[in-house]
């Protein structure tokens, strides 16, 4: 009988190339680009689950994996982050007094944990990564408020990223393990695309995908 694989669901083919090229021949893993944001991950993740089921092959895990921002003085660029937890950043309702989250208003969870077991085993493959919440936003933070009411209502978060909350919510519908990893290609904050240093994201990912395999 073959094992299992591993899903790594990411955004767009060049994550999934850089990752590929990382992994070592043979390995029970299988990369997919599922798009871009929350809703694509979503759906298009889903998709692979439950065509994998139908086939007879289901997963045993999914990573949503990526190039992602760092938060200031908690990830540079061309390092990795490992979320303890996705935490879906601008699913809520804005007002007078604030934003309020999804679990605030009582319909659901904003924040989905790491599967312990699967975040331990990357620990252990990537010493270096930071360990930290990762947020998913719809939007790229792209001024210094955002990234200030971000930092205030989430002072542990390390990267953001646009899919890791959406893999995370197909991953639990299909009872799946489930983490995220993120190669940071930018800071978090001001717009500034001259900062973007998205190669050596992608260097950290191959890499990470070697440690890995
Ligand atoms: O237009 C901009 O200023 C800008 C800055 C950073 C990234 C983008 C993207 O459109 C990339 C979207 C793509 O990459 C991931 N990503 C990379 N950096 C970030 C970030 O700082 N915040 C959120 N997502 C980021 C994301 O997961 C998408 O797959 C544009």
């Amino acid at each position: 009988m073959t094992a299992a694989e591993l899903l790594i669901a990411v955004a767009v083919p060049a994550e999934a190339e850089a990752v590929r090229a990382g992994l070592a021949p043979g390995a029970p893993v299988r990369v997919e680009p599922v798009g871009v944001g929350p809703a694509a991950a979503a759906a298009g993740t889903a998709r692979l689950l439950v065509l994998a089921e139908a086939a007879g092959r289901a997963y045993r895990g999914v990573i949503s994996a990526g190039i992602g921002g760092g938060f200031p003085d908690r990830a540079a660029i061309g390092t990795l982050v490992l979320a303890s937890r996705s935490v879906a950043a601008d699913l809520g309702a804005e007002s007078p007094d604030g934003f309020r989250t999804l679990d605030e208003l009582g319909f659901g969870q904003v924040a989905r944990p790491a599967d312990p077991e699967l975040l331990r085993r990357l620990r252990t493959a990537l010493p270096g990564a930071t360990v930290g919440t990762v947020l998913t936003l719809s939007t790229v933070t792209g001024s210094a408020a955002t990234l200030g009411a971000l930092t205030t209502r989430y002072p542990d978060a390390a990267a953001e990223g646009m899919e890791g909350y959406g893999v995370a919510v197909a991953a639990h519908q299909a009872g799946l393990p489930f983490a995220e990893l993120r190669a940071i290609s930018n800071p978090v904050g001001p717009r500034d695309r001259d900062a973007w240093r998205i190669a050596d994201a992608l260097a950290a990912l191959t890499a990470a995908a070697t440690a890995l395999s």
